[in-house]
Order: structure tokens, then sequence, then C-alpha cells
């Protein structure tokens, strides 16, 4: 036997959906699993101002040299000004750190990393229940205790805020909380503006750090700026914020690995000390960050033309997806389903928490192949013009 005689086979991530989709024969099968876009042809969508920015970087005939540790400058300081905006206070006293990261996953795992080591309160992290597959695991090898709060009333399909704000509000002062920006992931339930109001003068009355993860911006309303409401909403009332961004689905750069991970620090002082840690725990964990998909998001980020056609690129993956959440429901309606879909065009981002059980979710698979997670999560933009109307058959066949 070798070295690896003992190594327990686990169990397999969620990616394993699209496994099984892929080997299901049925022309009609449909995946509405992995939250990544696909157009109205079921297509994977590579946005018209990325292969723009891809054409301008190529055509300057660039180097391959290293980035440094913290990624390539011109991407990260748009990357701050998109998240924190261009009037923010913190930005221009220069006391925000931030680095380039592997994505969202990686920006999770760096903001986790450095409050393992840095946190001076309890190194406990609260996550929503439920909360992105991934977070326990992430913050859990981080070296983090890993608690939940309420989040999702199952009754009423709805946000859970008088839960949420008790555990919130039980958890010890001064503990960590992660905060979905937007577009809540798996339920696509966000807090209004009056509620996020609340939930940030909790935190601050706890002593609370408040920890954010903002995987959409821009994809969930189609506007970048409203979808960073709760994000400078908490900086403007003084919360030293961590924020973890991804530009994955907005941008459409999901294999680029492109995000970033930032702090709000107390001065430019703090920042200093704040940067100089981050390279520290960077430099032997992956050394510094792939240039490629960085420099498309620069272009974009950067070029006043390019710019204006990606928010409109945004807010047209938006708009679609919202397009879709109208038409499953009233599709459902008009197949005469007695069940309250309204839920379903409440809901906002890639996802829809469609209240189905696992085992009418199974059903779906096995008598329908249509294939999503066993929560009821079904992805949006799995959903087509040409397959939504088979969508809302399956489903109110296997809840009727
Ligand atoms: C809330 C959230 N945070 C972080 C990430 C990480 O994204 P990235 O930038 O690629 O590292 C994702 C992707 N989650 C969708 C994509 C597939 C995955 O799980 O990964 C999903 O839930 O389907 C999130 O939904």
């Amino acid at each position: 036997v070798s070295a690896w005689s003992k190594v327990p086979e686990g169990p397999p991530a969620i990616l394993g959906i699209t496994e099984a989709f892929k080997a299901d024969k049925n022309p009609k099968k449909v995946n509405v699993g992995v939250g990544a876009y696909r157009d109205d042809q079921g297509k994977p969508y590579v946005l018209p101002s990325v292969r723009a920015a891809e054409k301008k970087i190529f055509g300057e005939g660039v180097d391959k040299e290293y980035a440094g540790i913290t990624g390539v400058p011109n991407f990260v300081k748009a990357a701050a000004v998109l998240a924190y905006g261009n009037d923010s206070t913190p930005l221009k006293e220069n006391r925000i750190s931030i680095t380039q990261s592997i994505s969202g996953t990686g920006a999770l795992r760096i903001g986790g990393d450095f409050l393992a080591r840095f946190f001076p309160g309890e190194k406990t992290i609260y996550i929503p229940t439920p909360s992105w597959a991934n977070h326990k695991a992430v913050f859990t090898d981080s070296g983090l205790k890993v608690q939940q709060y309420r989040y999702y009333d199952k009754t009423k399909i709805a946000l859970d805020e008088a839960g949420m704000l008790e555990d919130i509000k039980a958890a010890p002062n001064g503990s960590i909380i992660l905060l979905h920006a937007c577009a809540h992931n798996p339920t696509g339930i966000d807090p209004t503006q009056a509620q996020w109001k609340e939930v940030s003068k909790l935190i601050k009355e706890k002593g609370h750090f408040a920890f954010f993860d903002m995987a959409y911006q821009g994809f969930a309303s189609g506007d970048t700026n409203g979808d960073a409401f709760a994000v400078r909403h908490f900086v403007e009332e003084g919360h030293n914020i961590a924020l973890c961004q991804s530009f994955a689905k907005n941008m459409g750069l999901y294999g680029e690995r492109v995000g970033a991970f930032s702090l709000v620090c107390g001065s430019a002082e703090e920042k200093k000390a704040v940067d100089s840690q981050l390279k520290i725990l960077i430099r032997p964990m992956y050394s510094n960050p792939p240039i490629n998909g960085a420099r498309i998001a620069s272009q974009i980020l950067n070029d006043p033309e390019l710019n204006k056609q990606w928010l409109s690129e945004v807010k047209g993956m938006a708009d679609r997806i919202i397009v879709m959440r109208e038409s499953l429901k009233s599709e459902l309606e008009r197949l005469g389903s007695q069940k309250d879909w309204s839920h379903i065009t409440s809901q906002i981002g890639m996802f829809t928490y469609t209240g189905l059980t696992p085992e009418q979710v199974d059903r779906l698979a096995k008598e329908f192949s249509i294939y999503g997670t066993r929560d009821g999560r079904m992805s949006v933009a799995g959903m087509t013009s040409g397959n939504v109307g088979y969508l809302a058959e399956a489903i109110h066949k296997v809840t009727s």
C-alpha cells in the first residue's frame, strides 16, 4: 500500500449536478443547477465588452511578467471605486487596503485567514442559514469557528428579519457577521434598504464586524450602484468592513478567476500595516495572482466607452433573468397551479428559492431531466423562453 492508503473518499461537491445533466440523453433536459449565466439559447455568454477588452490587450502585445503580490494595480484601484463609489470618504482618505484575489472564493479565503490571524474579537464568523454551499468550508479551513444566524423564513419564503436580528444580537459582542451584499445565494432574498439600516444599527451597537461577500454587483438589479447599497451604507455609518468582490458573474469572467479583497482601515497608517500583512499572507499561499482576467476587467472598468458598454451588458443579463422570473410565474399560473409563486418574481439575482422539497427536486431530475440543487434552488439563468414552459409544467406536476 502507498502512503495514501488511509485517505478516505469524501462527498462530491455540488458541481456533480452538471455531470448528471451532461450524462442525461433526454433532448428536453434542463440544467438549473450551477450559478452561471446562460443566454436565451442556453449558451454560456462572453460579454462583447470582454471580447473588445481582450482585443485591446492582445493588440498591445502585452508581456507575461509577474504581477505584484496584490495583483494588477489598475484593476484593484478600479475595483475599489466600483464597490465603494467615487465619493467614498475612506477611499479619499486612502484607508482602504485592497488586493486582487483568485475570484470571490479567493477573497473569502484571504479574508478568513487574515481575520484568523489578526481579528481582536471572537474569532467566530456567523453565516446566514442558508448560505453559499462553500462558505462554511472556506472559513473553517481559515481557522475560524463558524456559527449560523437565521435568515430565511421557510413558511413565508421570505426574509426572517426578526430571527436574523435576534441571532445577531445574541452573538457575543465583537463577533464577525458574514453578509451577502446583494442577490443572496441560494435564496435570492435580500433585506430592503430599511432592513439593512436596522442590521447596520444592531451590528454597530454590538461592536460586531461586518464581512461582506459581494459576488453579484450589477448582476442583481442591473445597477452597480444600487447593488452596492448595503456596502456603502455600512461604510457611511462608520463600519470598517471587509469586502469580497467577484467578477465571475457580472463580467462573465468565471474561469479567469478575477476578484478582490478589501478592508476599510481606521487610517492611512493602519492601511500600510494591513497592506504589509496581506502580502505576508498571500506570498506563501499563491505568491501572485493571474494577470489575464484582471487586465480584461481593468480595461472594462477604466475605459469610459467599454465601461458604458459593460454596464448595458450587465443590465441586459439582469433584465433577461427578470423576464424569465415573470415567465415562469405566469406559466405556473396559466397551468392552474393553486400555489403562491410570488416569491419567484420578488427574489433577485441568479437564483430563485422555489420552496420545492428535496423529494420534488429528485422527481424533476428523474421524471423530467431537470437538474437543480436539492434545497430547491434554481438558477434562473438556466431558464430560456424555449424551456420555461416545460419547466413550469414539470414543477406544476411535482407540486400538485
Ligand atoms: C455568494 C457567493 N460568493 C462567492 C462565490 C464564489 O464565486 P467565484 O468568484 O467563482 O469564486 C459564489 C459563486 N457561487 C456560484 C458559482 C458556482 C460555485 O458554487 O462556485 C453557485 O453557487 O452556483 C457565490 O454565489
